[in-house]
């Protein structure tokens, strides 16, 4: 089939082939995907008052000028969230929203700072993540795992009691249910660095290791999240496309980027999608995939994303599935659910093929 068939046959059903496209997602923060009507409505059911009066205030607020002014926000937001019933509500909203664009399995991070820090304890928030992801898998058979991420701007301190505590209470999930750590929150002035023992920590506790590195940063935050913390993929990491050389080495140790478009738009990473890094970053051999960060936010779910990379962007399909490809490639998920992803995926291309 051609692209005028495909585009014809795309307006027919109403749907985008790129949202029947099997994937994974490796950059999703659970927190960001709280919808408006759904912060409302859980603050509604705890009697917590959010800092807009109504939905249509709170989303005319989404205008951001930097990673800050997002994650102001994003924090405010998440006083909506209490109890255990409320994150699982916010992992089947999320998780029905994502396999209607293709979602087959997410590594989805958490904050558990974002909500121990405001006297959420700890067990209300993963034992609802868990909920959602186990109704999930039961309702839509999309799979998941849990990655903690601590927040960079808290003194590494902090850090270490909330892997303590996680290692405590949920150190048997490791590898199962819980795959790694992360690092997020603001990167200036929050080096990789600053964080490297609670990263020795876990990874001597057989978690998996990623961590936001060149969103707003250099090419050489990307290196010290690679030496420093030795990270299998690093987050965001469009920085890279600033150096040849470092480009060439995630190239060469095969590390990949979760680069996130739409994220990158709104945050003004880049003034504009034609000019994003993706097409530099794919031509130098650095593996890549698509994600949708914070998409209750940022104006798109994971096949929003994709298609802004094909639309905007200017990758072929040719390399949208390779990045599909590479996302259950690099996912956490076990070798069996990622063979039978894969072989969807092959599926996929055969039936467009025809
Ligand atoms: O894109 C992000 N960058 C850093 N911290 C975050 N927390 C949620 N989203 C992000
Ligand atoms: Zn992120």
């Amino acid at each position: 089939m051609d692209v005028e068939q495909r585009t014809r046959r795309a307006a027919a059903t109403g749907e985008d082939p790129l949202m029947s496209l099997p994937k994974a997602e490796l950059h999703l923060h659970i927190e960001g995907t709280l919808e408006p009507d759904l912060a409302f409505a859980l603050a509604r059911r705890n009697g917590v008052t959010l800092p807009y009066a109504s939905v249509e205030e709170l989303r005319a607020a989404y205008r951001f000028a930097s990673l800050q002014e997002f994650l102001d926000l994003y924090y405010a937001c998440m006083s909506a969230l209490r109890t255990r019933r409320d994150f699982a509500d916010l992992v089947l909203a999320y998780l029905r929203h994502a396999h209607a664009q293709g979602l087959r399995h997410v590594d989805m991070f958490f904050d558990p700072e974002g909500h121990t820090e405001r006297g959420v304890p700890l067990e209300e928030v993963v034992e609802g993540l868990r909920d959602g992801l186990r109704e999930g898998e039961a309702e839509l058979g999309v799979t998941g795992t849990l990655v903690m991420c601590v927040l960079r701007h808290l003194p590494e301190e902090t850090s270490l009691r909330t892997l303590d505590a996680m290692l405590d209470r949920y150190g048997d999930l490791i590898g199962t249910e819980w795959t790694g750590i992360g690092l997020d929150s603001s990167e200036q002035g929050n080096p990789p660095a600053k964080h490297a023992r609670v990263f020795a920590r876990a990874r001597a506790a057989g978690l998996r290791l990623v961590a936001h590195a060149g969103e707003e940063g250099t090419p050489e935050d990307v290196t010290q999240a690679l030496d420093v913390l030795h990270v299998e993929h690093v987050d965001h990491g469009v920085a890279a496309a600033g150096s040849a050389a470092v480009m060439r080495r995630l190239a060469d140790e095969h590390i990949t980027l979760t680069v996130c478009p739409l994220s990158n738009l709104a945050l003004q990473v880049t003034p504009d999608l034609a000019r994003h890094p993706l097409p530099t970053l794919i031509a130098h051999g650095v593996p890549v995939t698509i994600n949708s960060d914070d998409p209750a936010y940022f104006g798109g779910y994971l096949g929003d994303n994709f298609i802004a990379a094909r639309d905007r962007i200017g990758l072929t399909e040719a390399q949208l599935v390779a990045c599909a490809r590479e996302s259950v490639d690099a996912s956490f998920a076990t070798p069996a659910r990622q063979a039978a992803i894969r072989q969807e995926i092959d599926d996929w291309v055969a039936a467009h093929e025809a």
